[in-house]
This record gives structure tokens, sequence and C-alpha cells, in this order.
């Protein structure tokens, strides 16, 4: 699909050779045959659940200029492409195709592209490369779990768009001036070669630890899909900034090393090129000092939780990465601001009591998260969490002990069951945490959270950051964690601090 109706193009333009059928100009991209229009290109992919090829018979009768697949899929077809005059394109990748043709059916994107992969992280350490660049006078944006952020702002549904909404996107972008992308690059999109066709100048890893086993089945899938960033999608004249506390790092280093590829290494480690050295905590933030090519730097940084000074760092590296002044980066981190739904201070209760809502859907980031909250707190915390419905079911239990294991009363609620029954998901998860209440309706635990706190106490809601919505079944009702954070004070306490 295509917003602009009157542009048309050659297959040659688009870098494509029929084997078979005429040879038409293409007016439109479709990988749902449900979208296609008259003379479109229809792209039929491998899928998850069923194979493209099976629509490919609804493409053509929804006027399909060209058809491009794999053998499976003309097999699947072949009787209905045999008699069609379609042009008919065979490719071993049909998706890595899909992302070269949108990239060059929807013409440039800005001139710098970086993009970020890690189980936790991505959102916040790109919308911190936006923020760290608009202080720089740079016109900035992120794009990712958010949408598009920044100096141009745009919906999206997924954390890595599917290549015509990615590329449509990154074009769009460019045409209202935007000369700086920071983008997350999601296990699946890198997997599903969504980001193929994009030219970076810089990558980031974050971290690697346990979600999406549903859909990647074993650590190694999962590993090898977020490794595509570095090994296949970085050109060898673009730099690899890479977080080496984690303790896959060292192998992501070794991987970009054996491309040539220039790596900056970030992290507490001492061996870190941009090396986090001290970290100092107060009620609303953190001062941290830091190294960069033998000089020492400070900064004050507002933000909560000392994760958020290695996403910081991260961000910084790639944005000096990408070609920007080291130390006219550092000037800017003073000025950051919280990440919306990342360890976000929603509401106080008049007795002290503080609220935070974030974003933590896996046992790393739920432990982290509540780590990170302790030396803010004086006295007890308290958190709220849940687990999604048709996600990675084995990190239910251990989402539950991390809570149990890091904060001092745990609630477990309901958080986007979708397809599932909740109550199971809420038994997987009380498993990890069998001393927690269950609360399943997210309102009440919220009350029941928020009722908890004491002078100097504080509550994390756990897991869906800035989304708006409940999904149960195929429903989508309205729910936002900072704004239920509000109302269940002002019930309790009378009015609004
Ligand atoms: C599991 C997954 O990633 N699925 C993606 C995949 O779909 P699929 O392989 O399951 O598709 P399928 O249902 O088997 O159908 C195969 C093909 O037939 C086509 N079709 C289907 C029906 C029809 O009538 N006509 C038709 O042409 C489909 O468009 C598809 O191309 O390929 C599609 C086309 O590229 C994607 O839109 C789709 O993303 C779905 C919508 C999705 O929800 N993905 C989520 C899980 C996701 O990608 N999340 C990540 C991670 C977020 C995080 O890090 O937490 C993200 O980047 O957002
Ligand atoms: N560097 C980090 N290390 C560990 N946990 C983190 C880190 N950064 C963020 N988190 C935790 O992960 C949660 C999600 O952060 P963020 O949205 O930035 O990650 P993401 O990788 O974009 O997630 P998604 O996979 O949903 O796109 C945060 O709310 C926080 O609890
Ligand atoms: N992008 C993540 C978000 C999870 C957030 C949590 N609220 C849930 O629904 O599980 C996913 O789709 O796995
Ligand atoms: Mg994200």
């Amino acid at each position: 699909m295509t917003d602009n109706t009157t542009q048309q193009m050659s297959l040659l333009a688009l870098g494509l050779t029929a084997q078979a059928g005429r040879n038409p100009d293409i007016t439109g991209l479709s990988v749902d045959s449900r979208e296609v229009k008259d003379g479109h290109l229809f792209f039929a992919l491998p899928g998850a659940q069923v194979h493209g090829g099976a629509f490919i018979q609804y493409a053509l009768r929804m006027g399909a200029a060209a058809v491009l697949t794999d053998a499976q899929g003309a097999e699947i077809a072949a009787e209905e492409l045999a008699a069609s005059d379609a042009a008919l394109i065979l490719t071993e990748d049909p998706r890595g195709a899909l992302a070269q043709t949108a990239s060059l059916w929807f013409g440039a994107h800005p001139d710098t592209v970086i993009a970020v992969t890690g189980t936790n992280g991505k959102t916040s350490v790109s919308t911190f490369a936006r923020q760290i660049w608009v202080e720089m006078e740079q016109a900035a944006v992120n794009l990712g779990t958010t949408g598009v952020e920044g100096v141009w702002t745009h919906p999206l549904k997924h954390t890595t768009p599917e290549p015509i909404t990615l590329h449509r996107a990154l074009a769009a972008a460019r045409a209202e001036g935007v000369s700086h992308v920071a983008m997350e690059a999601s296990s699946h999109g890198l997997d599903q070669r969504r980001l193929d066709g994009v030219m970076l100048s810089a990558a980031g890893f974050s971290n690697f630890t346990q979600d999406h086993l549903d859909y990647h089945k074993t650590f190694e899938a999962y590993f090898d899909a977020k490794m595509g960033l570095f090994t296949r999608l970085l050109p060898e004249d673009g730099a690899a900034v890479i977080n080496i506390d984690d303790p896959k790092g060292a192998e992501v280093v070794a991987l970009c090393e054996e491309r040539g590829i220039e790596v900056i290494t970030v992290g507490r480690h001492p061996d870190a090129r941009l090396h986090l050295h001290a970290q100092r905590f107060d009620a609303t933030g953190q001062q941290i000092l830091f190294d960069w090519q033998r000089g020492r730097f400070s900064a004050r940084l507002n933000l909560i939780g000392g994760f958020q000074a290695d996403n910081v760092l991260l961000a910084a590296g790639l944005c000096i990465a990408s070609g920007s002044d080291a130390e006219e980066v550092f000037d800017t981190l003073p000025y950051l601001t919280t990440v919306r739904g990342r360890m976000q201070h929603a509401a106080t209760r008049k007795n002290g009591g503080s609220v935070f809502v974030d974003y933590a859907h896996t046992p790393d980031a739920v432990a982290t998260a509540l780590q990170a909250m302790r030396p803010h707190v004086m006295g007890k915390l308290v958190a709220i969490v849940g687990a999604g419905g048709d996600r990675d079911a084995g990190k239910r239990p251990l989402m539950g002990a991390a809570a149990a294991e890091h904060a001092d009363v745990v609630f477990v609620t309901d958080d986007n069951p979708r397809s599932e029954d909740p109550a199971t998901i809420r038994a997987a998860v009380m498993e990890g945490a069998p001393e927690a209440t269950e609360v399943g309706d997210r309102a009440e635990s919220i009350l029941r959270g928020v009722d908890a706190l004491g002078p100097g106490d504080a509550l994390l809601i756990a897991g869906k950051g800035h989304e708006t919505g409940q999904t149960i079944g195929d429903d989508v009702l309205p729910f936002d964690d900072v704004e239920q954070a509000s109302v269940a004070v002002s019930a309790l306490d009378g009015d609004l601090i």
C-alpha cells in the first residue's frame, strides 16, 4: 500500500526481475491480500501461521500485477499463477526482498539512522538519543514501541514496523526535515528482516535476558536474531556501541571485530571505553561520574533508577558513534527527562508514599526496576506485577519470583490477558510469588497497593508503562496506570497532591 496513488515504478527500478509473466509498472506494494489494489506487487511471505502463497489467488483477483514469493509460495499457487499474466518474482528470502523493495519504493530516509537491540532498554536508549540530538539542535525522532516521537510524531503498531510501514515513516520523516533517527530493532523485526534496507550509521546492544521464547523457542535462536543487527545490517564502516556489563557483551564485541567494525564499549566494567565510574542517588535523580578518552566527566541526571545511567551512556555512545561531538553530547545529559512509562513518578500520597509506573515486563526488568528503586526509598517497597497473555509463558513464574525477591509486599494482577484465561496467567505468576496477594482487577490492585503505602514507602506498578489499554480477548478497554495511580490517591486521600 502506498500513500501516493500516482506513483509507478518498473520492476527494474525496484531491482527485481520477473521469472514469468509480463513486466508491468507497479502501482503499490502489499503484504496482505486484503489490501491489494490494481497494479500492486503482492509479497506472499512465509508466515508463522500460514504461507502467504495461500493468498496469491485472492491477490490476483484484487488486481495484483506482480507476485513475489519463494518456491513454496509459487507451488501453493501454481495453478492460479499459470492462469495469470501477472509477473512472478521468485527468491529464497522474500522478507529480505520486501525490505529492499520498500526502501527503493519510498526513497531516501534521514541521513543518520541508529538502531538499538537488547531485551530491555531499547525504547529508553532510543528516546535518550533523540533527546540528546534535539538538545544539540538537530531535527531528531525516535521510532519504536511508543511510536515516532520527537520533532515529528506518528503512531505505530509495532516496535519495529514491517518494512512498508517503516520505510513510509522514514521517508515521511525526511520530508518533514528530520535528519536524525534512533530506532528500536526488536528480535521479531530482525528475524523477519523488517529493517533490511535501512542504512545504519551505528548500532547498539543493551542486554540479553529472557523474553519472547514463545516466538524464538530457544535462547540461541533469540540471541542469533538479535545478532543479525551486527552481523548483517550494520555496514562495515558503521560503528557498534556495546554494553560489556552484560554477560553476552564480549560475544557481541567479537562478532563486530570479526567484521572489522569499530566498537565503542560502554559500562561499569573497567575496560569500557565509555566507563561509568560512580553514581550517587537522591530523591529526584542521580549524579554520575564517567570517563571518556582519558577525561573524567560528571553530570546530574534527573532520572530515577541506576539502570537509566547505563541507558543514557549507551545513548551517548551511539550519538558519538554516529558523528556527534562527545563533549557536546555530555553537556546535554542534565537536560534529559523521564521516558514515558519508564520509572515515571505518577503520584504522591499525603503521607509522602510515592507511586511509580514502569514498563518492566520481563523477569530481569522486574528485578532491575525494583532494585533501582531501593536507594530512593526509605520505607517498604510494594510491587504490582502481572504478565501478558499470548506471550512467553515461561517468564511468568520468574517475574513473580523477581517481584517476591526484591519487593516487601507484592500484588499479582492482570496485564493484557489477550486470548488466555487471566486466572491461569495469574496462577503462573503466583507460583514464583506464593506470599503475594492476588487481585485480578488491575484498578483494584492499584487501589490496594496505594492503600498499603505509609510515609517513606513506594509502589512500583510494573508491566504497562505508557500503554493506554487493557487487552481482554479482542477488546481493548481504556486503562492507564499513571491515571489509575492518581485516581487511587485521590480516592484514599481526598484530593491530589
Ligand atoms: C508473530 C509475528 O511477528 N507475526 C508477523 C508476521 O505474521 P505471520 O508470519 O504470523 O503471518 P501469517 O498470519 O502466518 O500470514 C502469512 C502472510 O499471509 C498474509 N495474509 C494473511 C491473511 C490474509 O487474508 N491475506 C494475507 O495476505 C499475511 O499478511 C502474512 O504476510 O508477518 C506479518 C507481516 O510482516 C506481521 O505483520 C506479523 O506481526 C504481527 C502482527 C505481530 O503482532 N507481531 C508482534 C508479535 C511483534 O512483531 N512484536 C515485536 C516485538 C515487540 C517487543 O520487543 O516486545 C515488534 O517489533 O513489535
Ligand atoms: N538497561 C536496562 N537493564 C535492565 N532493565 C532495563 C534497562 N532499561 C530498561 N529496563 C527495564 O525494562 C523496561 C522496559 O524498558 P524499555 O521500554 O526501554 O525496553 P524495550 O527494550 O524497549 O522493551 P520492548 O521489548 O517492549 O520494546 C523498563 O521499564 C525497565 O523496567
Ligand atoms: N512489546 C511487548 C510488550 C509487553 C507489555 C506487557 N504489558 C504485555 O502485554 O505483555 C510484548 O508484546 O511482548
Ligand atoms: Mg521498546
